[in-house]
């Protein structure tokens, strides 16, 4: 849809001016500045289409020499990048061919994500994402995203203008503390933001131009980053206090002072005091959430949904127990509660239903550690015991939570009791990167004679058991936050609140299939989730109107036809009117497949095998 109506524009005004280009596609109301010429259209990965350019672009555009005589398309190269990633070995490499793909032609990366989600994105995202932070000193190229230091204090403002895009609508910003399950990786943090956006492209639409990364730099308190010497952060103990409150609060003002005050600010993987403590400060002042706390918790909330259709019991027929009391740990109970209230019983009894474990134990109001203040709500009137194992055993849950980073924490004898608990156990091994998870799926039906319901936050390939393989789904917030993004950005929403991350989880928990459950998943298939993301997007663009905060009236009459229309269009630009295209500039070698031109290919250049990087 889109496209047709960018193309028409651009034709349009090309016909009035050839070497002006007005890019709709770019972002709704941009015009590649007139400065924009020649060699530029191929440097920009934005504007760029490498062999894609036509022989009539070329000439018009000025670059007629500057690329190989063959006019390739979109399809043919595409081919050409999966043959070419497929030839790196490790995931880290795989990694950087696409990172470099972005940096030198955004629109076929994008292509490229949407032909196989399931395969590229944990490429980009869990659990490779970790080791790109972990090496970020050695990965980082050129900027895909803003530092912003404690030693920039007064200047926030002034540094978002560096930055090269002026309508930016949503902003995913850390301050590397928590990254997944890793700890505390100050700076190199920044592959969080980078990656979180990249899906709000890939997996809802939201054109690249209005996505912005930022790394907010206060130190770290990982010794053996301040000692690499590949770090590439500020070299100082982390700052905290009222030094560190200062610096968000002027960078939560300076965003919405550039951009608009409907930007979406995306806290993402704070440490558990300042995340809980941030959003609670902000959440009814900004457009904000924190997507550890409130995207973890729809995306679990959405397969426990699911999972009742396995059970054949409502949410609030289960017991539930949690292996970790923190950002996600809490933000998930306390979304389940809400649900289980809609189905009818109190908040009290709700809260009854879930006990929280966390490195001290059990949220016991007896314990001496006392409870953390997210989590007093949780606390039971019990005694205190750090034996997760035992409360396995004398709670009966039929539902195990697992938000601890401590991988294996589900040991066999623990899912063996969750089997002798019920008919059908949910375990939930959320921990980020795979390392973490608190168990894996051959783990879990190993130990509960097949009969467990199971999600991690990290894939895994598929699990044998019985002769039956099982392809468990994914519990991660990757679900849902892109798609809640691009619904808070149509309609400008002024905030988001916990009933649009209840919306989204129904909404998600509606797209998982009978195949889907026969198949050991209670997520839906991970090359449906574009679809989905623009379900979850209206679903969010009528809350917010029902809930009166969506900054755009009248309601428009057909709210699926409104996602469309905004959503970014991975096919290249035509960058030519209809009258300046002629037939003849295909590559000229007609091949019946793709594969058949790389066979051929290879076939007279040999494979190349040695230059795996
Ligand atoms: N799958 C997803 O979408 C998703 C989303 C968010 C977080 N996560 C993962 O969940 C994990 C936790 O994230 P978080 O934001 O809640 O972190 P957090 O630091 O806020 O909380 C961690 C919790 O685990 C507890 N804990 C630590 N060691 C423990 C131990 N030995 N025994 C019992 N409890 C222990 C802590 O006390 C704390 O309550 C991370 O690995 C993160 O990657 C996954
Ligand atoms: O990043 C992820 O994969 C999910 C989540 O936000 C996390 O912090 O682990
Ligand atoms: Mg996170």
């Amino acid at each position: 849809m889109r496209s047709v109506k960018a193309n028409f524009l651009v034709k349009e005004y090309i016909n009035k001016n050839p070497l002006r280009v007005l890019v709709r596609a770019y972002s709704d109301e941009e015009v590649i500045p007139n400065s924009i010429r020649g060699f530029d259209y191929i440097r920009h990965p934005r504007l760029n289409k490498g062999l894609a350019f036509t022989l009539e672009e070329r000439q018009t555009l000025g670059i007629h020499g500057l690329l190989a005589s063959t006019v390739r398309t979109q399809e043919e190269q595409i081919a050409i990048c999966k043959y070419s990633l497929e030839r790196y070995g490790s995931p880290l490499n795989k990694h950087l061919y696409l990172a470099e793909l972005l940096d030198t032609n955004e629109k076929l990366f994008y292509e490229l994500m949407s032909t196989d989600v399931e395969k590229y994105l944990p490429l980009v995202y869990t659990p490779t994402v970790g080791l790109v932070c972990q090496r970020f000193g050695l990965v980082y190229k050129r900027p895909r995203g803003l530092f912003i230091t404690i030693h920039d204090k007064g200047k926030i403002h002034q540094i978002l203008r560096n930055w090269p895009e002026s309508h930016v609508r949503a902003i995913c910003f850390t301050d590397g503390e928590r990254i997944l399950g890793l700890g505390d990786l100050g700076a190199f943090g920044m592959g969080i933001p980078i990656g979180k956006l990249c899906l709000y492209t890939a997996l809802a639409g939201v054109p690249p131009a209005h996505c912005l990364p930022i790394t907010l730099d206060v130190g770290t308190n990982n010794q053996s980053l301040l000692e690499d010497p590949m770090y590439i952060g500020v070299r100082q103990k982390r700052v905290t206090g009222s030094a560190y409150d200062e610096l968000i609060e002027e960078f939560m003002v300076a965003c919405v002072k550039r951009y608009s005050q409907n930007v979406l600010l995306q806290f993402e993987d704070f440490a558990l005091a300042n995340a809980t403590r941030l959003l609670d400060r902000y959440k009814n002042a900004y457009c904000t959430f924190n997507d550890d706390i409130q995207g973890t918790a729809s995306v679990v909330v959405a397969g426990m949904y699911a999972a009742c259709r396995i059970t054949k019991k409502k949410l609030k027929e289960n017991i539930y127990l949690f292996l970790g009391a923190g950002s996600a740990g809490v933000g998930i109970a306390s979304l389940l509660c809400d649900a289980m209230v809609e189905e009818g019983i109190s908040m009290e009894e709700a809260i009854k239903k879930v006990y929280m474990v966390d490195h001290e134990g059990l949220l016991s109001t007896k314990r001496q550690s006392g409870i953390p203040p997210h989590a007093v709500k949780f606390g039971k009137d019990m005694e205190p015991t750090k034996d997760f194992a035992s409360l396995v055993t004398s709670l009966k849950p039929t539902c195990l939570v697992g938000a601890s980073t401590v991988g294996g924490a589900f040991t066999p004898a623990i899912l063996q009791q969750m089997a002798k608990n019920t008919e059908r156990p949910q375990i939930f091994a959320l921990s980020n990167p795979t390392v973490k998870a608190e168990c894996t799926p051959q783990q879990a039906y190993d130990n509960t004679e097949g009969r467990c319901i199971y999600a991690s936050g990290s894939p895994f390939p598929p699990t044998k058991y019985g002769g039956k393989t099982y392809y468990t789904g994914q519990g991660n917030n990757s679900y849902v936050f892109p798609g809640i993004a691009l619904g808070v950005i149509i309609c400008h929403a002024r905030h988001v609140p916990d009933s649009m991350f209840l919306s989204a989880a129904k909404t998600l928990a509606l797209c998982v299939t009978e195949k889907d459950l026969n198949l050991g998943r209670i997520y839906p298939h991970l090359n449906e989730v574009r679809n989905i993301s623009n379900k979850i997007a209206a679903s969010i663009i009528n809350r917010a109107y029902d809930e009166k905060l969506a900054g755009m009236y009248p309601k428009p009459k057909d709210v699926d036809c409104l996602v469309q229309q905004y959503l970014y269009n991975t096919k290249y630009i035509n960058y030519m009117p209809d009258c300046y295209n002629y037939p003849g500039s295909d590559s000229g070698i007609k091949v019946k497949t793709i594969e058949e031109m790389i066979a051929k290919s290879t076939k007279k250049t040999g494979s190349n095998k040695g230059c795996k990087k």
